[in-house]
Formats: C-alpha cells, structure tokens, sequence
C-alpha cells in the first residue's frame, strides 16, 4: 500500500499480429509502443441476449446490467500495468492508443467506437497489478440502439464475428475450502478492528475475507456472468481479465460532462418474506450505526470528487437499494465535471484512480484505514474491491468496484478465489459481520451451483 511503488508498463505482443512487445523496467518508464487500430463501428438489428453471443474464447469481457451493456471478446492490445500509477499508466496508454487509431462509429452512444475493459488491484503494491484489454469484437446495446464494434490491429486478418459457440460449461461438484483466514481467525481480525476503532485508531475499518471454491471441471466466465444477471438484474454482471462479479457499486460513470456514483454502506441480509424485509428495510434507514458507516463513504467520496467537478449533487438521506441477498443504504451522487488545467476533463479512469480507494471498501479516515486493513486482514485482496470497467473513445466509461466477485486461478481453470468484505466500526458485533460476508457471498455460491 506504499505510495512510492514504481509503475511497471508491459505491452503484450499478440500472435499473429506481429507489433513489439515491450517493457519499460522501473523507475526508468518508457512510452510503450502502442500499435494502429482499425475501428469500426455500426448499427445491428437487435441481437437479443447479449450474453448467448460471446463464443469459447480464451479472453471474454461483459459489462452487462438490466440486459443492456457489451460483451468482447479477442484481444487486439492489451497493457498490464503495477504500482501506485497503474490506472494512470493504462490511462495515458489508452489516450496514445485513441489518437493513433482510425475509427469510424456510426452509432456515437458511450461504448461505441474504441474501448476498453480493464480491473485493477486494490493494493498499490499488489503482484495482481491491472490490466486494460482493448477487444477484437465488441457487441452492445443500450436503450434500444444496438451496434458492433471491430477493432483490427494494423495488418490482421478481421477476427470472425460468428466464433465457436461451445455450449456454456456449467460448474460441477463444486466444493469449498477456507481462504487466508478461517471464519473463526476473521471474526478474531474484526474484534481486533473494533479494539483499535475504540482506541481511535480509525473510524471504520474495511475488513474482507476469501474464500475458495472447485468445481471437478474448468469454469467457464460465460456461464458465470449469465447466471448472475439472470438472478441479480439490476448488478453489473462482469467478466474482465479472469475477474467475475456482480457488483451493486459504482465508483464512477461518466457520460461526457456528467458524472454519477453510487455508494453503498450499511448492509443487512434478505429474508426471503417481504414483509419482514420491508421491516428491516426501515430499521436499516434508522440504525445509527449503518447511517454513521454509511456517511462516512459519502462524505470520503464527495472530498475525494470536489477538485473535479464544478457542481455536485449529494442527497442527504440515503434510500434503501433492495438486492436479492441483501439490502443497502445506497447514496447517488452525481456531479458536473470542469475541465483541469490542461483544458481537458477527466476521462472515467483518471477519475477512478483519484476516487480509489473509497471508505466503502477501505475505511475512514482513508490513509489510516487502509494501512490497518494491511495490518490486520491477513490476505492479499488481488482485484477484488479495486476498480473493474471500461473506458471508451472519448473518456466516457464506467468503473464500479470489483465486489460480489471471484478470480478464477490462472494457473488451474477449475478454482475461483471468492471474496466479501465489511465496513467494521465501533458498534460492530464479529459474528453478525461474518453473517454479512456470508450474504454477500451468495452471488457467487448461487452462481457455482452445479
Ligand atoms: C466490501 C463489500 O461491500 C461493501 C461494504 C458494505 C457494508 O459494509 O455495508 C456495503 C457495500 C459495499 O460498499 C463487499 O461486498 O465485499
């Protein structure tokens, strides 16, 4: 989590395509050659399920919300970046990668034209680092208007837009084992946390946990992501890079001058009876302890926004956004950006770097906090809880916070890395926050059922 950390920029070559790949060792960086890419961008009749269109294809990104977003898939370049610059480097690599490239988008909807997807670590200093993948084939829609998007590196044949459509492979005799810590060692990690918020050390400590799970077969995202936005709709139902989710957070939409974040806080679990849930719903709004935690990661998101924007709306009163697990105090944010000395305004990503990590997933006050996490929690987050989205060709894009996730192991296709996590404060009891992690959770145990 150390600031100082130096960047590391690697372009990947991808076969056949036939540009250097290249690495800028730190601390000396080196622009990285970013190729031309051909884009190409038009109006489709509407291709129904986007999810039913992405075929087996060893680098598959959605971004699917309500039945609306993209699916990608191929790779035409990509960056893996590291350190605390990581989502700047990608950033800057992406604006070279724009200004070279020859685009023609007939449709001209946030998404459409270039784009890419990307996820980055929470930690500074993780080895996850991030990465940002601009796709071959790309197929959106969004209210209504539908398109597709080619992208073709300099000399390459055209990717075929009818690929293998392997039937989706579900999961199967999936099995679990505890992650870095046991649920009795993690309930010891949040009483050890209220300690140190009773000794003043924090406000609110972001306390998360892992979990693995196996399945006796290779995962397929595929199967994953449609599983979870059948059963959680109005989430962000996600694959990017080997990290899959459904995620209720935004950290930062930008649709050119406008901006919008969701926050959430404050969680208790779902009943299953309604009535009882719509009690709860009213006890959540009341209960000082989510409100106090709850404030907290507005008040740490509308700071940490300020010097981007000249007007900002935030509500007073947070509402209650209800989820099939879980309910959550939820705050909208929206806000009009100005331009920075530069004359520009801010692309999504920039503004996701400056807004990560937020008190939601780290704590209050935030530097304090989050050096606590590394004291206490005992695992390396990876992705999890760090920003998982896309950036388009003007600097729009969307970057909510990678959570309800999992990160499949690159080193065996049948193991999935789950994580949940909890903003602890002073009134925080271990066993209900072990309960909430279990909520939480649930996503992605559903979503594994064999
Ligand atoms: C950390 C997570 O969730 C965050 C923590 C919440 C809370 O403590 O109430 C609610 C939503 C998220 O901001 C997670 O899902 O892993």
């Amino acid at each position: 989590m150390t600031q100082e950390t130096p960047a590391t920029l690697m372009i990947r070559a991808i076969p056949g395509v036939g540009w250097l790949a290249m690495s800028a060792p730190a601390p000396t960086r080196q622009a990285a050659r970013v190729p031309t890419l051909q884009v190409r961008t038009h109006a489709v009749a509407d291709p129904g399920d986007l999810l039913d269109l992405i075929p087996a294809n060893d680098s598959v990104s959605t971004w699917v919300r309500r039945g609306d977003g993209m699916v990608a898939w191929g790779e035409a370049a990509r960056i893996d970046t590291a350190g605390a610059t990581r989502m700047l480097d990608a950033d800057a690599w992406f604006g070279r990668l724009r200004e070279g490239a020859d685009i023609s988008d007939d449709v001209d909807l946030p998404g459409t034209g270039l784009i890419a997807f990307g996820s980055f670590s929470f930690d500074d200093d993780a080895p996850a680092g991030g990465a940002l993948i601009v796709p071959r084939v790309v197929v959106g829609r969004r209210a209504g208007h539908a398109w597709i998007t080619t992208i073709d590196p300099d000399g390459a044949a055209p990717l075929a837009i009818d690929g293998d459509r392997a039937p989706l492979a579900l999961p199967t005799d999936v099995t679990y084992s505890p992650g870095a810590v046991t649920p009795q060692e993690w309930k010891a990690k949040v009483a050890d946390a209220v300690a140190r918020i009773r000794a003043g050390e924090a406000a609110k400590i972001v306390l998360a946990r892992d979990v693995w799970a196996t399945s006796s077969s290779p995962l397929d995202p595929r199967a994953l992501v449609t599983r979870f936005s059948h059963a959680y709709p109005t989430t962000w139902a996600f694959a990017v890079d080997g990290l899959v989710g459904a995620t209720p957070e935004m950290l930062i939409r930008r649709e050119r001058r406008m901006v919008a974040s969701r926050v959430l806080a404050g969680t208790i679990r779902r009943t299953g009876d309604d009535e009882r849930d719509l009690a709860h719903a009213a006890a959540l709004a009341r209960s000082s302890k989510d409100l106090e935690e709850h404030e907290f990661a507005v008040e740490s998101l509308a700071r940490a926004l300020a010097p981007f924007v000249e007007s900002a709306n935030v509500p007073e009163v947070p509402s209650v956004l209800h989820l099939p697990n879980v309910m959550h105090l939820a705050t909208d944010v929206t806000a009009v950006l100005q331009r920075g000395a530069d004359g520009a305004r801010p692309s999504a990503l920039r503004l996701a770097a400056a807004l990560h990590p937020t008190a939601a997933v780290g704590g209050t006050p935030t530097a304090d906090a989050v050096r606590l996490v590394g004291e206490i929690e005992g695992m390396d987050r990876g992705r999890y809880a760090g920003p998982v989205g896309w950036i388009g060709s003007e600097g729009d894009g969307e970057w909510c916070i990678a959570l309800r996730c999992g990160a499949l192991d690159p080193a065996d296709p049948r193991r999935i890395r789950l994580f949940a996590g909890c903003g602890i404060v002073a009134a925080s009891d271990p066993g209900a926050e072990l309960d909430e992690t279990e909520a939480k959770l649930e996503p992605m145990r559903q979503a594994l059922l064999g």
